[in-house]
Order: structure tokens, then C-alpha cells, then sequence
């Protein structure tokens, strides 16, 4: 590993501007067959996505992924979705259960278009057996395997058969995993990206870190297909969660897939909870984000998300957070 360097600490150099309007810049990608209106997923977390959160989404061109913390509701979903003429994406864990589950989907022809693999550790036995069951059963669905955190461990799940790896071992807003375990890309996510993006022969997920809608383009320059969003997605008027209100603001909840509080008990935590500024619409902040990046792209001087995949960068620690805040 040669340069280590995070978010915060890179600059994207502009190029000749080749439009007349930031509303030429096309921000669209597809991925798994399916073109989508942003490389942007809101995380597969409890109190980032629900079912309509989901509805939503894929009904205005976004990509999105259900979350697995309410397994008996999954065959329902995906009916659902279907019915309505939309993808089925859905979450998956590796336990014994998960297995049958599959099973299950194939015997009832309920085929999601994307399967996710979530898990802490993904370059693990136990994700690659998921993977080879999920082909053997579904062959038709789209795999995305996580979380990885290394080249080696994005080449053994593309080999499994994973038709996208997911990259973020630790850099996530209500994470723990660095401070308790002492491992993780936090603090170096982007740099891990790129160097797991080098080895990848498929498409790579970044997840985890973004804190600036300018962090969805840096992961674009340096080799995501797709970026997942925790925290930026918190706390809108849709999200799921408790609201409560201090001093007279409204903040809501947002907590980690591997905290007390969602597992219930306090065993193996590697999560938090916190609570985040009230937003408004989930649809607004979709809408600037596309606006921000449309104005990435004709920075990069180009039309397209690819015109920024080759711009070139400086790395300056720490160069944008002199003080700086977007509000
Ligand atoms: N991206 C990230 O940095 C992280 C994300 N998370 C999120 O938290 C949620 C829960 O994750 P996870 O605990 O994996 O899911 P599960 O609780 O479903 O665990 C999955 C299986 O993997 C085992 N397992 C978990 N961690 C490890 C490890 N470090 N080494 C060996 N085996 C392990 C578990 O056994 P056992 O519990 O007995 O060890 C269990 O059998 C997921 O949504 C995940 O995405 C959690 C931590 C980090
Ligand atoms: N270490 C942990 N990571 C977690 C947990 N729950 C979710 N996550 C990861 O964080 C990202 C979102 O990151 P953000 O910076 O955008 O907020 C999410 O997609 C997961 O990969 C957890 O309990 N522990």
C-alpha cells in the first residue's frame, strides 16, 4: 500500500468545461443490467430504508437495497415489488436459515433481481458458500458481496461467482469496528477503494464514509460503480426511526446494523446510536445530490459520470475541512 488518504484529504482537478448548462451532465449508471438516475444506494440499514422508502425509490429510477432485519417479511416484498412492475432487491445474511430461504424463493420462482450478501467480514467461507448457493439456485440474480476490505478478498468473491463486491470495513458514521477491534478501512476508505478497485474485474460498491455529496464523485474517481449512504440518509421525513425533539429542533435516530439496538442484546456490538439533524424529504436531498454531481461531471469536463473516472487529483491532507461547512 503505497499512499493512504481519505475523503477529506483529496482534490479533483477540473478540466475544460464542455457545457453550456450543468443540466446537460447525465449522472445515470447501469449496474446489473438496469440503468439507474445516480451511482448512490442508501444503505440496507433499519432506519435508513423500509418498504415504501423502497417503492419510492425504484419508482423514480433509483437504485436501492432492502435491508434483512425483518427476514419473514423478504418472500412478501419481493411479490410486492413485482406486482407493481418494479426490481425486487433484497438483503441476505449466511446463517443456516438464509440457505433455506433461498431455496424457498427458488421452489416459489420468486426471483429478486439483486441479492445482498451483508455481513461484518465478508472475505469469509461462509459469504463464498452463499454466494455458490445463491448461483445454483438463482442463477438469475444480480450478487453483491460484503463487506471486503482487501484485493485479495474482492478477487476470491468474484471467483465465488459475485457479480459486485462491496468495499468498507469500518469507516461508516455509527460504526465501531475500528475502536473496538483495531482493523478496518476507516480513516483510509477511499485509498482502500482504489486499491481494491485496481483488482477488480467487476463492479465495486464503496460503502461507507461519504460525508459530502463531492465524496460521491471522489469514489466515482477512484473506481465505485456505486456508492452506498448511510448517514446523509438519516433523519429525513420518510426514514424510519424515532423522532424526538431538543431545544425546540427535531432530531431522529440512526444506529448501526450491528448495535445493541438492533440486535437486541449486547453481544458483539459494533455499532452505535446517534441522532441526526431532521432533513425534509428524502426526494430533495436526491435532487441535489444529482445537481452536485451533474456539477462534478462538468468539472471533469465532460457529460458523462465517466468524464470523471481519468480527471486527475491532489492530495492535500485535510484540504476541505479548514473550517469549512456546507451550511
Ligand atoms: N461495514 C462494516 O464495517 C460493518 C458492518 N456491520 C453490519 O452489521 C450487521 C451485522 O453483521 P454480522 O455481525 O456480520 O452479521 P450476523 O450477525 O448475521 O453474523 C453473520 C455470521 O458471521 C459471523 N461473524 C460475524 N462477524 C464475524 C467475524 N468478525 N469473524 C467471524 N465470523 C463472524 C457470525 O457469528 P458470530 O456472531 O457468532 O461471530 C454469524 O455467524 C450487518 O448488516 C453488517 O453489514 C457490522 C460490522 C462492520
Ligand atoms: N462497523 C459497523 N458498520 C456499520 C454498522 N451498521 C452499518 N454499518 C456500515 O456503515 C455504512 C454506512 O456508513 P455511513 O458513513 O454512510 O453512515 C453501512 O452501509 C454499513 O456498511 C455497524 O453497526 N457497525
Amino acid at each position: 500500500m503505497d499512499n493512504v488518504f481519505d475523503y477529506e484529504d483529496i482534490q479533483l482537478i477540473p478540466n475544460k468545461c464542455i457545457v453550456n448548462s450543468r443540466s446537460e451532465c447525465d449522472t445515470s449508471i447501469t449496474f446489473g443490467g438496469y440503468k439507474f438516475k445516480l451511482p448512490v444506494v442508501p444503505a440496507n440499514m433499519q432506519t435508513i430504508i423500509d418498504e415504501s422508502i423502497a417503492i419510492k425509490l425504484a419508482e423514480n429510477g433509483y437504485f436501492y437495497i432492502m435491508h434483512r432485519f425483518n427476514p419473514e417479511t423478504r418472500a412478501e416484498f419481493i411479490k410486492n415489488m413485482h406486482s407493481r412492475k418494479l426490481i425486487a432487491s433484497i438483503s441476505v445474511g449466511v446463517k443456516s436459515e438464509e440457505y433455506d430461504f433461498i431455496e424457498q424463493l427458488a421452489k416459489e420462482e420468486l426471483i429478486p433481481e439483486f441479492i445482498t450478501i451483508d455481513i461484518a467480514h465478508g472475505h469469509s467461507n461462509a459469504v463464498i458458500e452463499m454466494i455458490k448457493h445463491i448461483k445454483k439456485h438463482l442463477p438469475q440474480s444480480f450478487v453483491i458481496a460484503g463487506n471486503v476490505g482487501t484485493p485479495e478478498a474482492v478477487r476470491e468473491l468474484e471467483q465465488a461467482g459475485a457479480d459486485a463486491t462491496k468495499v468498507g470495513i469500518g469507516p461508516g458514521k455509527v460504526c465501531i469496528t475500528k475502536i473496538k477491534t483495531g482493523f478496518g478501512t476507516g480513516g483510509w476508505q477511499l485509498a482502500a477503494l482504489r486499491w481494491c478497485a485496481k483488482a477488480a474485474t467487476k463492479p465495486i460498491i464503496a460503502d461507507g464514509g461519504i460525508r459530502t455529496h463531492g465524496d460521491i464523485a471522489k469514489s466515482v474517481r477512484f473506481g465505485a460503480s456505486m456508492v452506498m449512504i448511510g448517514s446523509l440518509f438519516a433523519g429525513h421525513e420518510e426514514s424510519p426511526g424515532q423522532t424526538i425533539e431538543k431545544d425546540g429542533k427535531k432530531f431522529k435516530e440512526y444506529f448501526g446494523s450491528a448495535s445493541e439496538f438492533q440486535k437486541g442484546e449486547k453481544k458483539n456490538v459494533e455499532g452505535k446510536k446517534m441522532y441526526v439533524e431532521h432533513k425534509g424529504s428524502l426526494m430533495d436531498t436526491l435532487v441535489e445530490m444529482e445537481q452536485d454531481l451533474q456539477s462534478s461531471i462538468s468539472y471533469a469536463g465532460g457529460k458523462k459520470l465517466d468524464a470523471i473516472r481519468t480527471v486527475d487529483y491532489v492530495i492535500v491532507k485535510n484540504s476541505i475541512f479548514n473550517g469549512d461547512k456546507v451550511y
